[in-house]
């Protein structure tokens, strides 16, 4: 192996394998350095989001929701099916098959586009070179004319809830769980706090969320949020807001945790396993020599300007361990940028229409601005709802639950943000993704032809709602707000 390379990336999570692949396939001389090691101690691709986010979450939630359909769903169908099971060690096994599966498609594109895959850690020196450790413990120096940073985020800890992995647990032990534990308590009633804890409560564990802030989703358009909590608290998810966690006292099998309540008052409440889900922190331990010429921002992350670049010369970052949402695709569509501005093209990120998908039942998902946001900006908009009551094909498969809110400039008529609470929400909010990447307005969408009968009928509806037209429901006086 020669040690030069036209591009060093430095991890492979969805931010590092993407911008390896397109640098690779706009002919620059790759290679990809990665530390993951699965539990047989073998390199593996793929980072957080394969091996201990996205993906292995996913194939829970399927598990959880084909459980519980079949529990507590199938009979409404006429389906009979005698007692309903879980065996979890099974459903775990099930979700390490998917995760390998996935991560060895890496290594196969890897192949492919000739990204040459290196197994070890990677460390930026000064000068473009990059120190790389192999998991054989040889170590070699590098050079590369660029190298992209794509090291990711880890959870954080807090003092009070130390995670020993096995009664206080993170979002990665909460994937590795044997038994559906009987209470559940989850710190934080964020994204990972609602997906894990909504997986474990679908399989019968009784769960509270202790969440420290007054509004729930805070982030969230408050609408959409408070129908979520809504249709969550209905499913027996047990959500206490302005609760915060001061302390846990592990005894044997079991965990005492103390928290301040929304009157400031002391309470106690044991559960037999924990989930700190309190967020995530950019990741750069050992990843940065003294003289690399990159520098961190006051909260850790690497500072970048808009197009990705360090404050060294050829040296790029993406991803969580940057500036912007930690999610998978915002750090895939930087690789792709970045591997681009390399290749010497022009391309940039919209980080104004960002999709983000909460992965309970229902889901939750959002692109562009919330209403309190555009009220903020001071800007005059129209907003039009539409419930999935109101759809046919959600009536059919008795998902009906959730809505559509849609927010669109009052002068332009440009859409500004799309909200949603209700099945499929992801894939809805995406096809106004779309729309609002070609600048469309809310008429445009309105005057799109829907097929019938379909969930996506619920965006077209509320597009049409914007302007007081909606067909499936009175409609309400216009709703303008300043
Ligand atoms: N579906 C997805 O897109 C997805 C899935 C998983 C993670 N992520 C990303 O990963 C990151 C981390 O997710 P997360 O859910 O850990 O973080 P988060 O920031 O979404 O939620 C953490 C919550 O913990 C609360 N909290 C903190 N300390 C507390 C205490 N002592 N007591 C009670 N509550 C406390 C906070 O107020 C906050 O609401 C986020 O940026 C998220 O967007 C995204």
């Amino acid at each position: 192996m020669s040690d030069k390379f036209d591009v060093i990336v430095i991890g492979s999570g969805p931010a590092g394998y993407v911008a390896a692949i397109r640098a690779a396939q706009l002919g620059l001389k790759t290679a990809c350095i990665e530390k993951w090691k699965d539990d047989k101690g073998k390199g593996v691709n793929g980072g957080t989001c394969l091996n201990v986010g996205c993906i292995p979450s996913k194939a829970l939630l399927d598990s959880s929701h084909k459980y519980h359909a079949a529990k507590e769903d199938y009979a409404a169908h006429g389906i009979g099916t005698g007692d309903v099971s879980i065996d979890v060690p099974a459903m775990i096994k099930r979700k390490a098959k998917v995760v390998k599966q996935m991560s060895g498609g890496i290594a196969g594109l890897f192949q492919a586009n000739k990204v040459t895959s290196l197994y070890g850690s990677g460390k930026l020196l000064a000068g473009r070179k990059v120190e790389f450790v192999s998991n054989e413990g040889e170590t070699k120096v590098l050079e590369a004319e660029n190298v992209i940073l794509a090291s990711g985020s880890v959870p954080v800890d807090i003092p009070v809830a130390p995670v020993d992995g096995d009664v206080i647990i993170d979002s990665t032990g909460a994937l590795e769980l044997q038994e559906v534990p009987k209470r559940l308590g989850v710190i934080g009633a964020g994204v990972i706090g609602l997906e894990l804890g909504s997986v474990w409560g679908r399989l019968g564990a009784d769960v509270v969320c202790l969440e420290a802030m007054d509004d729930f989703l805070a982030m969230m358009d408050q609408q959409i949020a408070k129908e979520t909590k809504k249709i969550l608290t209905k499913q027996g998810l047990d959500i206490r807001l302005s609760c915060r966690v001061t302390g846990t006292e592990v005894k044997g099998k079991e965990v005492e945790v103390t928290y301040t309540d929304k009157d400031g008052n002391e309470q106690k409440e044991t559960f037999d396993k924990l989930i700190v889900c309190v967020g995530r922190r950019p990741f750069t331990e050992n990843l940065l020599s003294a003289d690399s010429g990159v520098n961190l921002d006051e909260r850790g992350f690497i500072y970048v300007n808009d197009l990705c670049s360090t404050d060294a010369p050829g040296v790029w970052a993406i991803g969580d361990v940057v500036r912007g949402p930690m999610l998978a695709h915002k750090g895939s569509e930087e690789g792709v940028v970045v591997a681009e501005r390399i290749a010497g093209q022009k391309a940039v990120v919209n980080y104004d229409i960002i999709p983000s998908v909460i992965y309970t039942d229902p889901e939750v998902a959002a692109v562009g601005r919330t209403e309190e946001q555009v009220k903020a900006d001071g800007e005059d908009y129209n907003v039009g709802t539409f419930p999935f009551l109101a759809i046919g094909r959600a009536v059919a498969a008795d998902e009906a639950e959730g809505m559509v809110k849609m927010i669109a400039d009052a002068k332009t008529d440009r859409v500004l943000g799309c909200h949603v609470v209700g099945p499929h929400a992801a894939d809805l909010v995406q096809q106004v993704a779309i729309a609002m990447e070609f600048g469309s307005t809310a008429e445009d969408i309105g005057m799109t032809v829907f097929g019938h009968p379909t969930h996506s009928e619920a965006i077209k509806e509320a597009a049409l709602a914007v302007n007081g037209h909606a067909i499936h429901m009175p409609n309400r006086p216009k709703r303008k707000k300043k």
